[in-house]
């Protein structure tokens, strides 16, 4: 998984000394013996391991003295961070390895928000100093934000009517609901933007960086899902013997039991909830017929790693797939046999691809595939892979299907449509050249031509 470079440099870190945000379950904290808990406590200790490493809690008290820590050099590495421009001189971050998307949690009677701007003469409640201002700043200006110190104060403003919303990430609404007992509320809209999670590397040292990057790759959905899962569902502090005692001397046993209804009627409303939020999730980023990503969710996953490569000079390429003389298969056998090869041709790609890369599906025959920190040559090697695997491969039907592939490398400045663009031309040459063929365009390639 290492390369030798890495392995050695591994070897000479006793330990690898690590910051995070005190408080911000079910993501990051710091329990009251001083261990890291929450989601990314799991991925460190998961990562930890796979690697063979050490790694040393350095304790803080804020999120802002953890950052303060990692430009110092107290610290090597911070749980979780976003990429933003003011970090960049001290900070060089991982490629994104957790990714929610912002909900607006209202009272149950609200209509569902479809896009933030039907409801500009309301108010929604934000954490003061999250990523969330910011892309609210950015996305939406002219929404009306009531800064709040905590996602517990938020929710309450919702709760009472004071505001009209709060925005969050879905796993932090859900949580925070829970742990404070608030129950009657629901998701009335998910935003487009989402809140992206990547390893916070000291600018020093890069070589670490690009070893989370190694690991990260090698984390399985599996795995990153039982992390997930352990903190996404119930998972809030159960009050010492000692404390229900001093209620049951206060004569308060009734109150008891109603909590105890309420923590359950509370839960079964959010696994409710997160399940409604999933499948909506899965609706508009996968295709229905292949179940690989699809337009949109492709368009999403281009616009993050240009921003990936922009921030940290890595490159990325992409491939355009498409079959050969498809409509002939239509015509043969049929439009069920025909959605039956294009499934098959999905799984095909899916199989022969590395866990960086992704596939989904660009239109009717045709698929688009991304290859994280990938040339044109290497893209180009694994495009004549893909190419002769479909070709020896027996589809359920007796004709031989082979693909047509156009190959492009993102140029640093240009738009990710225009290096699709490119991708697509060289599928057109790849096609009138005669098909079953993949060809690689470079922009000189199409300057000089
Ligand atoms: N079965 C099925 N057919 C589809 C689907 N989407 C598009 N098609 C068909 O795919 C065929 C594509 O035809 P063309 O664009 O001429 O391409 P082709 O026959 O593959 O020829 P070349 O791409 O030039 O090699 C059309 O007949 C479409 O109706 C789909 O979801 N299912």
């Amino acid at each position: 998984m290492l390369t030798t470079e890495q392995a050695e440099f591994l070897q000479k870190m006793p330990q690898i000394r690590l910051c995070a945000d005190p408080d911000w379950l079910p993501y990051d904290g710091i329990d009251k013996k001083g261990q890291h808990i929450g989601i990314m406590a799991g991925f460190h200790q998961l990562w930890a391991e796979k690697l063979g490493v050490k790694i040393h809690l350095v304790p803080t008290v804020s999120w802002q003295q953890s950052l303060d820590y990692l430009r110092d050099g107290q610290c090597d590495v911070l749980s979780s961070a976003m990429d933003l421009p003011a970090r960049r001189n001290y900070m060089v971050v991982t490629r994104p390895f957790v990714f929610y998307p912002f909900a607006i949690a209202t009272q149950p009677g609200k209509d569902f928000i479809v896009d933030l701007s039907q409801a500009l003469d309301e108010t929604f409640a934000v954490v003061e100093g999250y990523s969330v201002v910011d892309v609210l700043r950015q996305h939406h200006p002219d929404v009306t934000v009531y800064p709040v110190d905590s996602p517990r104060e938020g929710l309450k403003l919702v709760e009472t009517g004071r505001v009209y919303g709060y925005i969050d990430t879905v796993p932090t609404i859900h949580y925070q609901m829970l742990r404070h007992g608030i129950s009657h509320l629901k998701i009335s809209g998910i935003l487009e933007q989402e809140y992206a999670m990547s390893v916070g590397v000291s600018r020093q040292l890069p070589v670490l960086r690009d070893i989370y990057n190694a690991v990260i790759s090698e984390t399985s959905e599996t795995e990153r899902q039982e992390i997930l899962k352990s903190w996404i569902s119930v998972n809030y502090t159960v009050p010492k013997p000692w404390f229900w005692l001093w209620i049951l001397l206060s004569g308060i046993a009734v109150l008891t039991a109603i909590l105890s209804y309420r923590y359950w009627h509370v839960h079964r409303h959010n696994q409710r909830l997160q399940s409604i939020n999933n499948h909506l999730i899965h609706l508009s980023h996968n295709d229905q017929l292949t179940g690989i990503a699809n337009r949109y969710r492709l368009h999403q996953l281009f616009q993050r790693e240009m921003e990936y490569v922009k921030a940290q000079g890595k490159t990325f390429s992409v491939l355009m797939v498409d079959v050969d003389y498809f409509k002939k298969i239509n015509d043969i056998y049929g439009h069920g046999v025909g959605d039956n090869v294009i499934c098959e041709v999905a799984r095909l790609l899916e199989s022969l691809l590395r866990s960086q890369d992704v596939v989904g599906r660009w239109g009717g025959e045709e698929f688009l595939i991304l290859c994280p920190q990938t040339g044109l040559s290497g893209a180009s090697k694994l495009a004549e892979d893909i190419r002769h695997q479909i070709k020896t491969h027996q589809f359920s039907i007796s004709e031989s299907v082979t693909i047509s592939a156009g190959i492009s490398e993102y140029q640093p400045g240009e738009l990710v449509e225009q290096c699709i663009e490119r991708a697509d031309q060289a599928l057109y040459q790849a096609k009138t050249k005669g098909r079953n063929r993949t060809i690689a365009l470079s922009p000189q390639d199409i300057t000089s031509s």
